[in-house]
């Protein structure tokens, strides 16, 4: 894996008529981590939704590895590129087997040995949906760790400690901090941050760099 660089240029994303991210600018270098803070609502979860799109982008421009992603090739070449983990829902049902959500990162042994480190040994035939709220917050991680041994040189990762347990935000913040790829990471916890090169802050949809 080559950690790449991520640029984002006068985005703004919108809900209808409600402006979610207004004109944000981020220049992360390779190998940089970034923690992206700010109060709920302000908008971190729609900037990392719109760098793998997900989220529509209204106005501006996404880079990642020096590529604006136009063609369905360059998206998919994208969503190679970044590994993702998502803000966990405590609702819903998850119809997928611990070892096929590993698998899905692309590098299952890598994933399930971080997994095992993670605590989670023995639990691969388990389903998703029958793991506990911090237990499915370690999955996701490690799939992380499967995604950047496939290839990944980003990671976003949405809130990755919000279940975890002191311990939890503690290897969790480990893990993020050895991971060789630019890491861009939305956060409350100041394990996480304290592991970060830099913060930056959301506020009402506006981003800056915090003092
Ligand atoms: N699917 C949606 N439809 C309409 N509005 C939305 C939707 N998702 C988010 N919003 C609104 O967009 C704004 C930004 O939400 P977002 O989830 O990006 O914030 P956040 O900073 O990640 O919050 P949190 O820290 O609570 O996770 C909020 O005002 C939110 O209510």
């Amino acid at each position: 894996m080559t950690a790449l660089p991520v640029r984002l240029s006068g985005v703004s994303c919108r809900y209808g008529r409600h402006p979610a991210v207004l004109s944000a600018d981020l220049d992360v270098p390779a190998g940089q981590r970034v923690a992206l803070v700010g109060t709920n609502g302000s908008g971190k979860s729609t900037l990392l939704r719109a760098v793998l799109g997900f989220q529509p982008v209204a106005s501006g421009t996404v880079e990642v590895g020096g590529v604006v992603a136009r063609t369905s090739a360059q998206w998919r070449a994208r969503r190679a590129a970044v590994g993702w983990i998502p803000q966990v829902r405590s609702s819903g049902r998850f119809p997928l087997l611990l070892d096929e959500l590993l698998a899905s990162g692309g590098d299952l042994a890598a994933a399930r040995s971080a997994a095992d480190r993670l605590g989670l040994g023995g639990l691969g035939g388990r389903g998703v949906h029958t793991l506990s709220g911090g237990q499915v917050q370690r999955a996701w991680l490690a799939r992380a760790v499967g995604c950047v041994a496939a290839g990944a040189g980003v990671l976003l990762a949405d809130e990755p400690t919000a279940a975890l347990d002191f311990a939890g935000q503690d290897e969790a913040a480990a893990v993020l901090a050895g991971l060789p790829v630019t890491v861009v990471v939305a956060t409350h916890d100041r394990a996480v941050v304290r592991v970060c090169d830099r913060v930056v802050e959301m506020a009402a949809g506006q981003l800056r760099e915090a003092t």
